[in-house]
């Protein structure tokens, strides 16, 4: 019987615990995917010094198996952060925040020695933008940014309305883009005064992607 969508993300979160060094700290990241990894990472929770987690619900989820959570501004080096994506391209560039947690993935997996994306195959796409790109922005600053992305790229920006992100702004969902050049676009959302972050993970992609197929979990690499 095939698999699934949710058996393949069971199934990579499995295959990441490979990847866990023991004696560090490892970054842990958010969504249905990294939950199934830190369900994974409970099993062996006393080989590893502790964590560092993307959200305040991942948090909350470590601490209810009794792993440690520790703060960033406390901890030198990650050896490995693991998280989920919504999209990814060949090249393992990804669109993240569909939860949005993506700026504190996105410093995670900054601060991390590997990045191992655990993901399945419903999520690989050519051109990255079938999923709209979410973007975390300043309150204040929510329709200024909006007109500057229509101005600068098209594509329809959609305020992700009721939804506060852990660090008390708003998020843009800019739908119907087709992102040929995802790391001139990061950079490039980057430069609109009042932007936090955008969900493209492509100046820091993934160096591993575990992807949950049918037959099983490939691993990618570029
Ligand atoms: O970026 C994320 C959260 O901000 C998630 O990694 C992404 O949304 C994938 O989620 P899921 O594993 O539930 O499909």
């Amino acid at each position: 019987m095939a698999m699934t969508q949710d058996e393949m993300k069971q199934a990579v979160a499995k295959a990441a615990i490979d990847y866990v060094v023991p004696g560090t700290i490892i970054g842990v990241g958010t969504g249905s995917t990294a939950n199934y990894f830190i369900d994974e990472l409970a099993k062996i929770k006393n080989k590893i010094e502790g964590t560092v987690a993307s959200s305040e619900a991942s948090a909350e989820r470590l601490k209810g198996h009794g792993i440690p959570v520790l703060d960033l501004n406390s901890v030198d080096e990650i050896s490995v952060y693991v998280d989920g994506a919504d999209e990814f391209d060949r090249h393992l560039h990804l669109t993240k925040g569909g939860g949005g947690a993506l700026t504190r993935e996105k410093i995670v997996a900054a601060v991390a020695d590997k990045f191992v994306c655990i993901a399945d195959e419903t999520k690989k796409v050519d051109i990255l933008g079938k999923f709209p790109l979410p973007i975390e922005v300043i309150p204040m600053a929510r329709s200024y940014v909006a007109r500057e992305i229509v101005k600068r790229f098209g594509g329809e920006p959609v305020w992700r309305e009721g939804f506060i992100t852990d660090n008390g702004n708003v998020i843009l969902d800019v739908h119907g883009l087709e992102i040929v050049d995802p790391v001139g676009m990061e950079r490039e959302l980057n430069n609109i005064v009042g932007t936090v972050t955008n969900g493209l993970f492509a100046q820091r992609k993934a160096d591993i992607l575990l992807c949950g197929t049918a037959n099983g979990v490939e691993v990618l690499t570029d």
